[in-house]
């Protein structure tokens, strides 16, 4: 299929002169092929004369009279005859033609001996499973040959091959996920375990395609991807599976990679993102990679059920309505979540039945985070409090409608601790990190038509939107820019893509007194005309929230602080929170489930270090 490329907006003198340096390339290509008669007979010509110079070189000195006599003399006739000039002219061209042609040599044309050997084995290894006795013309039989099974076949450098069709009996079950299973296993097996193998069935044709895929590339920083407002690049996957190309800058250079887009917002059909994966596998990069390209046209909220500080570099910037590590803050602001969900949904939909357009308060895209909710889930059993996932049932269910995205990661062995909403809403997923054939159709839905290998460089899994294909997926490198092991180029980029710190309107910063486990920081976002900050309580009586409020406020971190670790100073807060009446016409939307009885405060608020 064709790929069609994003227009380059971001054109450069870079841009310029890599486009140049192409020009120049394809003009030398068409000149090398018009020239190519040239090129060969002066090719020839120069070995001629260089073999004119050693033949003379060669001739005793005493004889060089007699070469030069019989030389002169046969250009004397050749001069005389009629045509002679003309004729030694053209005699000498072809001769320079015959002297000055490629002599590499050719390929030789069939496989040789270990390629054979390696071929014939597979073709062994495959008759139990392509074969039947009551066949009177099997093409799979001991001691046969394979050239009629493999009709096409190419090896790489190390003597493996890299592309191989393989026909098979009509009567092959290959309908069956079972028996194609079967083979692919035996294949991967045969042909060398440590790499991908992509297999195509032809079922009209009885012809099996194995392709040796190459690794993705693990080079590509975070950067300004060129999407389009409500677009997530989620990765980059191999060019086949995708009809679109990304313009990217990799250094000084730039270059065009398929990309993996998520679509988000109210057209979406799949709105909301799971990612699982193995411990270290890149999981919290991939939500820090989402979450810098969220904050171009959004609101986030990220909840970090790990508390390891990965998304510290995310506190107190713009757009960014807290970070929670906490039990207590998470509750907090999952309800706010779940309330502003709510009266998102009323507000959009009182408008749409009294035919005005969707009020601009519910427009700019909602994104709520949750990391590692299942770290949340014991501490809130041992308390007896709610787990907050529960908190998630509202978004998840109308999001969509309410622009509202929720993004959940957690380990894939935490698959089964994961809330029903959860497991039903997000239809678009990740696995990251290496995990089995039923692991991956159990997360995904189908299995990959690649084999999963065991070792992948962080970052590497499979991603499905839906009911789409499965892609595979190379996560871009988002590191923690406050992590030590972090590279300086890495660094800058994550640091090059984060918004400016936010300015709290009332320059109050106050020490916040230590408490539970966990750190809760919320960022102010307005606060002109607040009543005296008051601290709320996730567990505290409800307090209304109020259509079109601003979502939360809060300060967290000094403003224009050094991006130092906020775990590494003190950890300010100015604590506020602005009880406002939910309108009672959330009753009157029949299609909102309620999440939880209670409601939260509009503008939270809070903040505790651990
Ligand atoms: N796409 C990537 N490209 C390059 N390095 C990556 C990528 N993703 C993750 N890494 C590196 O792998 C390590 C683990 O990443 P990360 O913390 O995101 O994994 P995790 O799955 O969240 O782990 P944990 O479960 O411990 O929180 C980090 O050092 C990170 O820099």
């Amino acid at each position: 299929m064709a790929r069609r490329p994003l227009p380059r907006i971001l054109s450069n003198g870079g841009a310029q002169l890599a486009r140049s340096r192409e020009l120049a390339r394809t003009a030398a290509d068409s000149a090398t092929d018009v020239l190519q008669p040239l090129i060969t007979i002066a090719r020839g010509l120069r070995r001629l004369a260089a073999a004119a110079r050693r033949r003379w070189s060669e001739t005793p000195k005493d004889r060089r009279g007699a070469l030069l006599f019989l030389v002169a003399s046969v250009v004397l006739v050749v001069a005389l005859v009629p045509y002679g000039p003309l004729l030694a002219v053209i005699a000498l061209m072809a001769a320079a033609a015959w002297q000055g042609r490629d002599r590499t040599p050719a390929e030789p044309e069939g496989p040789d001996g270990s390629r054979t050997t390696r071929l014939q084995s597979l073709y062994e290894a495959l008759v139990p499973y392509f074969s039947i006795t009551e066949d009177p013309e099997p093409l799979y039989v001991h001691g046969g040959t394979w050239e009629k099974a493999f009709p096409a076949y190419e090896f790489d450098g190390t003597g493996r091959f890299a592309h191989l069709v393989i026909r098979y009996p009509a009567y092959f079950t290959d309908g069956e996920a079972e028996a194609r299973a079967r083979i692919e296993h035996l294949l991967t097996a045969k042909s060398g375990r440590g790499r991908e193998y992509r297999f195509t069935w032809d079922e009209e044709a009885n012809h099996l395609s194995v392709d040796v895929l190459p690794a993705l590339p693990t080079d590509i920083a975070a950067q300004r991807f060129v999407t389009a407002p409500g677009e997530t690049v989620l990765g980059f996957t191999d060019p086949t599976r995708v009809q679109r190309t990304l313009p990217l800058t990799h250094g000084a250079e730039r270059r065009d990679v398929p990309p993996v887009v998520w679509r988000t917002g109210i057209r979406s059909t799949e709105p909301h993102l799971l990612v699982l994966g193995q411990p270290g596998t890149g999981t919290s990069t991939l939500l820090r990679s989402v979450a810098l390209q969220a904050l171009r046209h959004g609101d986030l909220l990220i909840v970090d059920g790990g508390g390891t500080g990965e998304y510290a570099c995310l506190v107190g910037r713009d757009g960014v309505l807290a970070v929670e590590c906490g039990l207590t803050g998470a509750l907090t602001s999952l309800e706010w979540a779940a309330a502003e969900t709510e009266r998102r949904l009323i507000s959009v939909n009182r408008a749409r039945q009294e035919g005005r357009p969707a009020p601009d308060d519910t427009k700019r895209p909602l994104w709520v985070f949750l990391d590692r909710p299942s770290a949340f889930a014991h501490l809130a059993a041992a308390d007896g409090r709610k787990d907050p996932q529960s908190l998630l049932q509202v978004p998840l269910r109308h999001g969509r409608a309410a622009n509202v995205t929720v993004v959940v990661a957690d380990q894939l062995d935490a698959l089964d601790s994961l809330s029903d909403a959860v497991r039903q809403h997000t239809r678009a997923r990740v696995v990251l990190g290496p995990a089995t054939a039923d692991e991956l159709a159990t997360v995904l839905g189908v299995p990959p038509h690649t084999t999963p290998v065991e070792q992948v460089p962080p970052g590497r899994g499979y991603a499905r939107l839906g009911t789409g294909p499965v892609h595979r997926l190379q996560v871009p490198a988002t590191p923690d820019p406050y992590d030590d092991a972090t590279s300086d180029a890495h660094r800058k980029a994550v640091l090059d893509l984060l918004p400016p710190r936010t300015t709290p309107a009332d320059g109050e910063q106050v020490p916040v007194a230590e408490e539970e486990a966990g750190r809760k920081v919320f960022e102010k976002k307005d606060v002109e005309d607040e009543p005296e900050p008051e601290r709320p309580q996730a567990d505290a009586e409800p307090t209304p929230a109020a259509a079109g409020a601003a979502p939360v406020s809060a300060e967290s971190m000094p403003v224009g602080a050094d991006p130092t670790p906020p775990s590494a100073e003190p950890t300010r807060v100015a604590v506020e929170a602005t009880p406002v009446p939910v309108e009672t016409a959330a009753r009157e939307v029949t299609a909102v489930e309620p999440a939880t009885p209670e409601t939260v405060p509009a503008k939270a608020v809070a903040a505790e270090t651990s």
